[in-house]
């Protein structure tokens, strides 16, 4: 999908606190300090409600450019949340979304050029429509974008591209999902969980699917997902959720020495979740 640039500057708010600034009360999370070098994303003192559920509290981190980030957590902590704002779908009630902003300075900033690509967790097709139809469709909205041959190459849907989409399996509806998020040639691509649901040997295909998407860092990719091997697998950097809160950011390498006593990935999510134990799929 495509957030019009004006989707983007509603989301962009100025910080009621100004620039980012060692925050006594809340630090950075450990791990790394909030960049300040040219970031695709950047999060400054970001406070999302529902009601009274607290999904982000002060949240704050930079995406440098050309990275690819993976986003992890429990169930509940504000994943999704993050993804969907930066895509301009939701508000901060405080704090500021920057796109494709250099520095950190923060207040208003002008609509962004940046071209954005997503797949969401709830993608929903039309079962009577098939996958060439939606990428025709897609192909005239986004002129001059990927053209649905090299896409139904490049995201192996040869297979399927006429059947009708109600009798595809979740992966290859998966699978148009993805090559749909990048139709318009994105700069940034946002991927809420790209790999939920798909058996082991589908999963790692999909990674190589993924590492395409980010183009060798010609692109900037944020996903969510709950696998810690595909963390280790794809992801440059590493932004840890707890309960709305950061809990550690950096690299693989960084995120487990934040974990004292941690010696693997795995362990450090145990340990800086703080569930003892990790749940779901996330082994
Ligand atoms: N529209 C909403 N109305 C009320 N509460 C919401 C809404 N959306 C999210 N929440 C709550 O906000 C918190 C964060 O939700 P979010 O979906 O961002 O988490 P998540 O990390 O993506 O979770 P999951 O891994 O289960 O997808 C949760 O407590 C959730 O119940």
């Amino acid at each position: 999908m495509t957030v019009e640039p004006q989707a983007i500057a509603d989301a962009v708010r100025p910080s009621p606190r100004g620039p980012v600034q060692p925050d006594r009360r809340n630090p950075a999370p450990r791990g790394r300090a909030v960049s300040a070098s040219p970031a695709a994303v950047q999060f400054l003192h970001v406070v999302k409600r529902y009601g009274t559920t607290m999904a982000l509290d002060d949240v704050s981190f930079a995406v440098p450019r050309g990275e690819m980030a993976a986003l992890v957590g429990p169930n509940g902590a504000g994943k999704t949340s993050i993804l969907e704002m930066i895509m301009g779908l939701r508000r901060p009630d405080a704090g500021s979304v920057l796109l494709d902003r250099r520095g950190g300075r923060a207040g208003p900033t002008a609509p962004t050029a940046l071209r954005i690509g997503a797949q969401l967790q709830d993608s929903r097709f039309y079962g009577q429509m098939t996958p060439h139809d939606y990428l025709r469709l897609f192909a005239r909205l986004e002129p001059g974008g990927i053209s649905p041959e090299s896409l139904i190459a490049d995201f192996g849907l040869d297979a399927f591209v006429d059947r009708r989409i109600a009798g595809l399996s979740g992966g290859q509806r998966q699978r148009l999902a993805l090559a749909l998020s990048v139709i318009n040639d994105p700069d940034l691509v946002i991927l809420d969980e790209p790999t939920v649901g798909l058996d082991p040997i589908a999963r790692q295909d999909f990674w190589a699917l993924i590492r395409r998407l980010h183009d060798g860092g010609r692109r900037t990719l944020l996903f969510s997902t709950h696998y810690m091997e595909e963390v280790r697998s794809l992801a440059t950097s590493v932004l840890m959720l707890s309960r709305g809160r950061l809990v550690a950011t950096g690299s693989v390498d960084a995120v487990v020495a934040t974990a004292r006593g941690a010696a693997s990935l795995d362990e450090a999510y145990a340990t800086l979740v703080g569930q003892g134990t990790i749940t779901g799929a996330a082994a």
